[in-house]
């Protein structure tokens, strides 16, 4: 199978994304981390660009045994030679040189003929080669060149000796019948073409630079250049990640496969998002958080019954122990049933499971993401069935800052629903004297406890209340996306525990002895 060289930029054109920079210690950390990755070249910095890139770049290429590290430079002899001074010490250095070769560059930026752009391009290489074995040529804006322009450079590239070029679609302008053709022709056309690697750059601008490098290995690009999450300029670089999981999954199509240590890449992922603050998004192919998750029911059935029924890539593959199940309002009783046998209620009934499937339900209506403590806190809220005197109906609550708050209740009681209102010091207080006042239950709150079950302004809220009548007291508890309603379910659950406590000798022990589930 061809080899397909990476030539990881992260810490150049990734670095060039808005907001991001990375300091000497957090370049060296990442280096490390794309050597264990396996990446072939790693391009450290832009050495020109400022001391403090410099030393970085230099500390990089001291640090790394196991790739090649280069430094990049216009085609400018201060830039050259400030590559050659950043990479002293390393092991395998090679620079990369660039020069733009489109008409809007040459006319608008370099302010050069076309002539000017072959002598300057020349004289760097030659330059370049005099402290480098290995020289990359990059012709940027290579997208928007004219082809027999392009053909034109890259033949002079490799009179000159250089061992790579390089390619750009400096603007993501491309699409990837375009980009492929480009390789083509150069292959067909440029003598000599097969004395040096042909390299493919691409930018996402238009979401395809992934489909850009994939067409241009079809068409004969020996390396692909690119950044782990595909950050860098404008919308990003090619991801790796993404063409390194392309090849390997579709080895049948592609026939080619980089050398990369693919169980190093979530790892990687997390790395490089950490250090330079750019978040991957949820959705971002293989490294992102929902990349190996499934919510809807008929997804997680079918990976419950075999993975690859929706799983193209097992996540194993890029590091991760396993896919994810996310129990959220789209799951079904499969996924649920699993969650439960997961958390330790594997003994539950049909009828069980369906009542509590019921109520997850709920819960997944009023809140995003349902987590392993929710669905715990909703079973074990009714682990212990009491006989239900009392059932909160509805609960109005209304506060105002200047004004005492007032809580309106409706109570199903054992002689029909009744509703009463009360003012209290708070809202909590409120509630609790109009249960009172509808319970006719002469209770002291001995306790009160809130804690949130889960993280996120929409968690679970979790109240426990002790209530103390004479020498019987009994405790409550209340699960809720709403703090007040937790309250109040937690005072009307600890009244009923109360009742049935104060009725027990009445009841037979077979009764009080039934526990039920849910
Ligand atoms: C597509 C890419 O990603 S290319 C890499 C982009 N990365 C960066 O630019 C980051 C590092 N850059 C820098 O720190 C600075 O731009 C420096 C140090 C390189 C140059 O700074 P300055 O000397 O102040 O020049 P400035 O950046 O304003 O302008 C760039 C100059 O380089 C010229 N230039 C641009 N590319 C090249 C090139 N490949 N070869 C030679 N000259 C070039 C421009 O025409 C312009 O020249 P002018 O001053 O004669 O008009
Ligand atoms: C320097 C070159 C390779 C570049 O980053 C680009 O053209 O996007």
């Amino acid at each position: 199978m061809r080899k397909i060289y990476v030539f990881d930029t992260t810490l150049r054109d990734g670095e060039q994304s808005p907001g991001v920079n990375l300091n000497t210690q957090e370049k060296v950390e990442i280096a490390l981390q794309l050597e264990k990755l396996g990446v072939d070249r790693i391009e450290a910095g832009f050495p020109a660009a400022s001391p403090g890139d410099l030393a970085a770049v230099n500390a990089v290429a001291r640090a790394v045994k196991n790739a090649s590290v280069m430094g990049l430079a216009r085609s400018v002899e201060k830039d050259i030679d400030a590559v050659y001074e950043a990479l002293k010490g390393a092991e395998d250095p090679a620079i990369h040189i660039f020069l733009a070769t489109s008409p809007i560059h040459r006319k608008h930026k370099l302010r050069m003929e076309k002539e000017q752009v072959l002598e300057t391009a020349q004289k760097a290489i030659r330059y370049a080669r005099k402290y480098f074995s290995r020289v990359e040529f990059s012709a940027e804006d290579a997208g928007r060149t004219e082809l027999d322009f392009l053909c034109e450079v890259t033949a002079l590239a490799v009179r000159e000796g250089v061992s790579v070029v390089n390619i750009p679609d400096t603007v993501g302008y491309m699409n990837p019948q375009e980009f492929g053709n480009i390789f083509r022709t150069l292959k067909e056309n440029v003598p000599d073409i097969e004395r040096i690697q042909l390299s493919a750059h691409c930018h996402d601008d238009l979401g395809m630079a992934t489909a850009n490098s994939l067409a241009a290995i079809l068409n004969g690009a020996d390396q692909v250049e690119g950044t782990i999450n595909g950050i860098g300029e404008r919308a990003g670089n090619t991801a790796l990640e993404e063409v390194a999981l392309a090849l390997a999954t579709r080895a049948d199509y592609f026939g080619a496969r980089t050398t990369l240590n693919l169980k190093e890449i979530a790892k990687t992922s997390r790395l490089v998002s950490k250090l330079t603050g750019m978040v991957v998004p949820g959705n971002k192919a293989i490294v992102g958080a929902n990349a190996f998750a499934h919510e809807s029911g008929i997804h997680q059935d079918g990976v419950l019954k075999e993975k690859t029924t929706y799983e193209i890539i097992s996540p194993e593959t890029i590091g991760l122990k396993d896919s994810k199940l996310v129990l959220g309002k789209h799951s079904g009783r499969h996924a649920f049933r699993e969650k439960l046998i997961d958390l330790g209620f594997e003994d539950l009934t049909e009828d069980q499971v369906n009542a509590a499937f019921g109520k997850f339900k709920d819960l997944a209506d009023r809140k995003k993401d349902v987590s392993n403590e929710d669905i715990i806190a909703l079973l074990e809220e009714k682990m212990v069935q009491t006989p239900e005197v009392f059932a909160l109906e509805q609960l109005v609550v209304s506060f105002d800052s200047h004004a005492a708050p007032a809580a309106t209740v409706r109570l199903k009681t054992q002689s029909g629903i009744a509703e009463t209102t009360a003012g209290g010091n708070g809202s909590v207080d409120a509630i609790y004297k109009a249960i009172d006042k509808l319970t006719k239950e002469e209770v002291v709150l001995d306790d009160y406890t809130i804690k949130s079950v889960t993280d996120g302004t929409d968690a679970l809220g979790d109240v426990h209340v002790v209530l103390k009548q004479g020498d019987v007291n009994a405790q409550g508890r209340g699960v809720s996306t709403d703090i007040l309603e937790a309250s109040a379910r937690a005072y009307v659950d600890a009244l009923n525990r109360l009742v049935d406590k104060r009725n027990a000798p009445t009841r037979s022990r077979k009764d009080r002895d039934n526990v039920t589930l849910i």
